[in-house]
């Protein structure tokens, strides 16, 4: 029995559509492939993940050593349902569904977030607008029921309410900093001197931005 990490990936030419308006097909996939690269990091040094699956319809796009499960394009919630059933075959007892637009997110925190699950039997994160789920947690029964997308946050809470599940909601930033809109950038990249080239993405927090001052 195990804890498995499951990080859904949109197609690459539907990902990052908020970001349309300021960058072009090519960037925002160097921007996707950048982020998603700090989660699997993560993910690999984290003591409490086992094993890391990415729900995806472009199976060339996994990595060696991270199991691909189908994306058969009814929406996120679906084929998320979908790969905790495969992953409950695989003898997997306690899941980790995290996105993989989260850039300064930490093996530490994840190992914090999973610990919090699982002494309350659910762990949510939260964006930092207190709207989105960024990060879920279920420990010994994989049967909750996924509700991601808007409002997702107050969904996920109300299906715990419904089960008498009191969820852990651990303040981590690098868990509530996702990437989606351009103010979401704005926040990351330093005011000045940024190239937005895909090959260059440097993603550190700019440290005189009131939106990561404020978390
Ligand atoms: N496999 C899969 N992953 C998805 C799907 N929708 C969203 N995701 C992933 O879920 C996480 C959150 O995605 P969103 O913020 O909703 O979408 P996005 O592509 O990142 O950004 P927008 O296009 O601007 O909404 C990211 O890891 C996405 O790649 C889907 O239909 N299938
Ligand atoms: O459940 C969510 O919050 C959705 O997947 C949307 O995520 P986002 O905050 O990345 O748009």
């Amino acid at each position: 029995m195990s804890c498995w990490a499951v990080v859904p990936l949109k197609a690459r030419r539907l990902g990052k559509m908020r970001l349309a308006g300021m960058l072009d097909e090519a960037a925002r996939a160097g921007l996707v492939q950048t982020m998603l690269d700090t989660v699997l990091s993560a993910l690999a040094d984290a003591q409490e993940i086992d094993h890391v699956a990415i729900v995806s319809s472009e199976p060339e796009r996994i990595p060696a050593g991270v199991l691909a499960l189908p994306d058969l394009g009814q929406g996120l919630n679906p084929a998320l349902s979908a790969a905790a059933d495969r992953l409950r075959d695989h003898g997997a007892s306690s899941l980790l569904v995290i996105h993989a637009d989260l850039p300064l997110v930490r093996a530490s925190e994840i190992d914090r977030f999973v610990r919090a699950g699982r002494r309350q039997g659910l762990a949510l994160a939260s964006d930092r607008h207190g709207t989105g789920t960024n990060a879920l947690f279920i420990a010994d029964r994989l049967d909750f029921p996924f509700r991601f997308g808007t409002n997702s946050l107050s969904h996920h809470l109300a299906e715990a309410r419904i089960r008498r599940i009191t969820p852990a909601l651990p303040a981590l930033n690098g868990l509530a900093i996702d990437i989606d809109t351009p103010a979401d950038l704005a926040c990351l990249l330093p005011a000045a001197g940024v190239s937005l080239k895909p090959s260059r993405w440097s993603l550190t927090p700019c440290t005189t931005s009131p939106c990561t001052t404020s978390l």
